[in-house]
């Protein structure tokens, strides 16, 4: 692979910010994506124009105890404040290690990392159970970016373990009062800004014009996210995708895929933007911030997991980035929605 006269390395191991180690991934037409070892954290991921499609703070602080403030942290084994442990759980700053080994996974990108993650002494004070947890990181041809979760409890003495989990990733984008989110109008959320209490959402297209926190359950196949000033397209699919190669371009964006397991929901979506107040108390997001970015994060939350010695769960992230003048300059997400 070479590019501009130099060669293109498909998977670089390096050094990044605070000499925390990093991945970076290349896809043979230009797009990139970088891992951080510290917390399995995809902290950029580039289109072949080498826009930035990820937002990640520039008051994100690279060092632990905290987690890299943007990008995508991944969430477990707790979600949020739903259960007894930190926030988010621990996998998102504990350092992972590169799995030399991983068992038979098919792919047809040569930019791929494994990474994996047990349990230290430490955690199992706080979380007493035996698990691998190992999640591949890879572009794909056209420069999609795909996260796959495998959760295997390994206990050895029979007990089952629960989690929720989650994805949560920062969309990079030009002006959040510009972004409308398609696809969840009518229905039911859970508010964190009321207790969680259960609503239904009225009206059209989300948009954002204030702090935003819901958790949206029975989401439909697909969602769109329109970036008007950006001219850029996401959609989110949440439904099966046996051949992850074969979309046309407007299966764009964020496909889900999801859990192997019966028992549970991979597919809620949380909404989350903090707005200028809540972003004034994080030390690790600037005040103006929040114009830029908006979570839409793939979750397990209301229906946990619970996988018995021996089980595994898979739970699957895409995302892919279109210009929007490729849906012929019409922003119609229920369109995409309906005909992919
Ligand atoms: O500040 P963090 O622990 O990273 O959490 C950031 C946000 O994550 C999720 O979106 C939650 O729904 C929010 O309630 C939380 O504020």
């Amino acid at each position: 692979m070479a590019a501009s006269g130099s060669e293109r390395v498909a998977v670089e191991k390096c050094k990044g910010i605070n000499g925390l180690d990093k991945v970076v991934l290349r896809e043979p037409r230009g797009s990139t994506a970088e891992v951080y070892l510290y917390g399995a954290h995809v902290t950029s991921w580039k289109n072949d124009h080498g826009e930035e499609l990820l937002f990640v703070s520039s008051k994100a602080i690279f060092k632990p105890p905290k987690a890299i403030r943007g990008g995508i942290p991944i969430c477990f084994p707790q979600f949020g404040s739903h259960g007894s442990l930190e926030q988010h759980g621990f996998a998102r700053n504990r350092f992972w290690s590169i799995d030399t080994d991983p068992p038979p996974f098919p792919t047809n990108s040569k930019s791929f990392i494994d990474l994996i993650l047990k349990p230290s002494e430490e955690d199992m004070q706080k979380w007493p159970y035996s698990y691998e947890f190992r999640l591949r990181v890879a572009l794909g041809t056209g420069g999609d970016l795909m996260l796959t979760s495998r959760i295997r409890n390994t206990n050895a003495d029979g007990k089952p373990f629960t989690f929720t989990f989650a994805y949560h990733t920062y969309f990079s984008v030009s002006d959040i009062s510009e972004v409308r989110v398609e696809g969840l109008e009518t229905l039911d959320y859970l508010d964190n800004l009321q207790n969680k209490e259960r609503s239904t959402e009225q009206g059209d297209a989300l948009t954002f014009e204030s702090e935003v926190d819901k958790i949206y359950l029975g989401t439909p196949t697909k969602i769109a996210i329109l970036d008007h000033e950006k001219k850029r397209t996401f959609v989110l699919r949440k439904d099966g995708l046996p051949d992850a190669g074969k979309h046309d371009i407007l299966d764009n964006l964020v496909k889900l895929e999801g859990s192997s397991k019966e028992q549970g929901s991979f597919f809620p979506l949380v909404v989350w933007n903090p707005w200028d107040k809540k972003a004034k108390t994080m030390a690790d997001f600037g005040d103006d911030e929040y114009k830029h970015m908006l979570c839409v994060e793939a979750a397990v939350v209301e229906k946990p997991i619970t996988l018995k010695p021996g089980e595994e769960w898979k739970g699957r992230l895409e995302l892919s980035a279109v210009p929007s003048s490729y849906c012929s300059g019409q922003l119609d997400p229920q369109k995409v929605i309906q005909n992919s």
